[in-house]
């Protein structure tokens, strides 16, 4: 569905890429005739259709054909053929069986999985810090406190030895106190310093680094072990926001909030207001208009910050986050239809936009200390005029050092009443961090055991490669229809079945029911004897091979891509390479130039001329290598489709498991590489139970039995001979194909 957005560009010259390799007749028909033919959507503009597809060679004014990258016929299609003619069509969509145009209704994974996943909020301050503490290991932060009250005490000691010192007017006592403070100050300013680098140390090595391993490392489990559903679901963003933004937060903010709440605020309240009780009790007066005041601030703060947050998320992260989906995606697709100008314009605007939030967030923040200036100034002020009376009018005495030292502790006084109110800094936001980590990683629901003790195959399982699906069903989410309705059929030890049926039919869904990628609503796979859902997720994927239709390779050696666990011998892995007659491939080496790696201590002292050497130098490095050392890049982008299939079943033939399953594995292909795999399969695979799932009729005509899908359901499961025997779906679907090849030989 997603190739048809090109349609509503309403361009001049249209660029399909094997558009119709994975849909069934059916669906091909529609498009050839609604939008492909002369009078169809794009039927008056010039179209370049790239496939494999031969009966297609009618609809076209000219074909090419491309022998080893060299255009080698250009044949031009006689006029009274240029449309695929309607009895063709016909008879391919009569291989659904059916007249009716019903569209099998397929929701986007987007809108089937739309509702974000629901954060468990955390209660209260106290809560997040109990999670805090669980999470990163009672020790460390036990050490981490004990370093910071130790501190903080040794602190507040200095300032009262240091009040008692100024409000003191006896002589004889002030010399031997300032003696005392002089030894002490000496003592602490040297240890002071050393203990927090200690602190730090600590925090940085033992808590932050260790905290973000771990929660990296839950964070990848948890990408590993989702169901397959819920991963397709959330977006891209989701998890790169919850690897780095919630990470960094958690690991680097949450220890120094922590400190500050649990020390800098509530140890340091109690010492203040100890020494105010101490020295003078007629401050406490303050703390009540103090706290009102600062209570009025904070909760202007608590109302007007989040309603920022939820504007920044709605408008901004999460149109954000949709960008990104489609950076990360559909990166070429972005160039291919030229909208790489309107992503740019509308992603500045997303930014300009998210700066003014950011600036009216700043503000608010900033409108906070700014009063905290203004109190404190006010605060001087009032204790300067209120001496100053006393001195005057009343008569009492007033020392400049016990004014100081009353200013002092009046200041410090609202800074810890304010600080408690703001609850050290440990913000909503923070909290919310720690929430969305909390609840992804223990909310969120994980796949099956990977491994069930008690109920372990045999190394050797399966012996023999039966299968049986016994009325199973499977659906992908409870609200949705089944896609795999009472399904019930045997496959034979080493037979070869192929599995046709229209798009949407619920063939790929079979191999994830086997796989068990999706598990079933009822019903159940027996393999060899076994219920597949009796054993864990790695006995039983360890022991089956699918080959998909988007072949995986990853950047690396072909040997590590052969063979990742580097488990067999390089015998083993060179039969497997010359069976799947991919040898030649290997001769040629991948060039690939090492990344930049900049020395930013020498290339400031390096003249011109060594910066130029050295960067001839490293233009040289390449990375080169044949054979099992062949570089594949990443995403296999130096193989063809073709080939990179063709690695796959390199791949599957070294692993030898006794059940192969080929879902789409040849859509891809030319004709030629899918008789390769087809022989390579018949010859080295002979011996196993193969499910070859394919839109090409000829890529399963030779296979034992012929299983046709029809909405979730077995319609016809027989042999090929029978099967056209018999006036049915696969008939029909056969008749098409040998029809669509006539029209297509009268062409030439
Ligand atoms: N991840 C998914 N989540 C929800 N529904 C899905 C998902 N994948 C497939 N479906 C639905 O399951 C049904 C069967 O899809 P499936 O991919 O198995 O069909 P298919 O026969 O392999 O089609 P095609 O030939 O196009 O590959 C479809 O209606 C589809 O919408």
């Amino acid at each position: 569905m997603l190739k048809f957005r090109a349609l509503y560009l309403r361009a001049d010259i249209y660029v399909l890429d094997d558009l119709l390799s994975a849909v069934d007749p059916h669906v091909e028909r529609h498009i050839v005739e609604r939008v492909l033919a002369a009078d169809g959507i794009i039927g008056q503009k010039t179209r370049i259709l790239v496939t494999h597809a031969e009966h297609l060679v009618p609809l076209s004014d000219t074909v090419i054909t491309f022998v080893d990258g060299k255009m080698s016929v250009v044949r031009q299609t006689p006029l009274a053929l240029r449309t695929v003619s309607s009895a063709t069509l016909d008879s391919k969509e009569s291989m659904s069986g059916s007249d009716s145009d019903t569209v099998n209704q397929e929701p986007g994974v987007a809108d089937m999985y739309a509702k974000p996943l629901e954060y468990r909020k955390i209660a209260g301050i106290l809560s997040a810090i109990w999670r805090f503490i669980q999470l990163s290991g009672y020790g460390t932060v036990a050490i981490i406190l004990g370093i910071q009250i130790a501190q903080t005490s040794a602190l507040h000691y200095m300032q009262s030895l240091q009040i008692s010192l100024m409000t003191d007017s006896d002589p004889a006592t002030m010399v031997q106190s300032l003696k005392y403070y002089l030894l002490v100050n000496t003592f602490v300013t040297i240890t002071h310093r050393q203990i927090y680098r200690l602190e730090e140390w600590i925090r940085r090595n033992l808590l932050t680094t260790r905290l973000e391993y771990k929660m990296r490392k839950q964070i990848r489990q948890l990408v590993l072990s989702m169901p397959l559903p819920l991963l397709e679901s959330l977006p891209y963003s989701t998890m790169s926001d919850l690897h780095n933004q919630c990470v960094s937060s958690i690991s680097q903010s949450f220890p120094m909030v922590l400190c500050a709440f649990m020390v800098g605020n509530n140890l340091s309240a109690v010492s203040t207001i100890a020494q105010v009780i101490k020295t003078s009790p007629s401050l406490l007066v303050m703390c009540v208009p103090l706290a009102a005041l600062n209570y009025a601030i904070e909760r202007w703060h608590k109302d007007t910050l989040p309603k920022l947050y939820d504007v920044r998320r709605e408008a901004i992260d999460r149109p954000q986050e949709r960008f990104n989906d489609v950076l990360e995606c559909n990166r070429p697709l972005l160039r291919i239809h030229d909208m790489t100008d309107i992503y740019l314009d509308r992603l500045c605007q997303l930014k300009s936009m998210g700066l003014s939030l950011e600036l009216s967030e700043d503000a608010v923040r900033e409108s906070r200390s700014l009063m905290t200036t203004l109190f404190t100034e006010v605060i001087e002020t009032a204790i300067l005029v209120l001496k100053l009376y006393l001195r005057l009018f009343v008569s009492i005495p007033v020392s400049p050092g016990e004014l100081d030292a009353e200013t002092d502790l009046a200041i410090g006084l609202y800074h810890r009443i304010s600080g408690l109110l703001s609850q050290g800094g440990i913000s909503d936001d923070c909290i919310g961090q720690l929430s969305r980590y909390i609840s992804h990683t223990e909310d969120t629901p994980r796949e099956q055991p990977r491994v069930v003790a008690d109920s372990r195959p045999l190394p050797t399982w399966p012996e023999t490669g039966d299968i049986e699906f016994r009325q199973y069903r499977l659906r992908y989410r409870p609200d949705l229809d089944p896609v795999l309705n009472e399904l019930s059929f045997v496959v034979r030890s080493k037979e070869k079945i192929g599995i046709v049926g229209r798009t949407g039919a619920g063939k790929s869904s079979l191999t994830y029911a086997l796989m068990r990628l999706v598990e079933a609503d009822s019903g159940s796979i027996i393999i060899d004897g076994i219920g597949i859902s009796t054993i864990g997720l790695h006995d039983l994927r360890s022991r089956i091979s699918i080959i998909p239709q988007d072949p995986s390779l990853f950047e690396g050696t072909i040997r590590d891509n052969l063979d990742p666990t580097h488990q067999y011998t390089d015998d083993e892995v060179w039969a497997a390479i010359n069976a799947c007659q991919i040898a030649d491939l290997l001769d040629i080496p991948t060039k690939v130039r090492k990344p930049k790696i900049k020395n930013p201590d020498k290339s400031d002292t390096m003249s011109k001329e060594e910066s130029k050497q050295s960067s001839k130098i490293r233009k040289r490095h390449w990375i080169e290598g044949t054979g099992l050392d062949k570089w594949v890049k990443r995403k296999g982008s130096n193989f063809s489709v073709g080939q990179q299939q063709l690695v796959s079943l390199c791949r599957a033939l070294l692993w030898r498991r006794k059940i192969l399953v080929l879902d789409e594995a040849t859509a891809n292909v030319d004709t030629k590489t899918d008789q390769v795999m087809q022989s390579v399969i018949r010859q080295e695979f002979k011996d196993c139970t193969v499910l070859t799932i394919a839109h090409r009729i000829n890529t399963i005509m030779d296979s034992d039995r012929v299983l046709v899908m029809d909405q979730g359901k077995v319609a016809e499961f027989d042999t090929p001979a029978n099967l056209l025997a018999r006036d049915g779906h696969f008939k029909r679907l056969v008749e098409s194909m040998n029809l669509s090849k006539k029209q297509g030989q009268t062409t030439e």
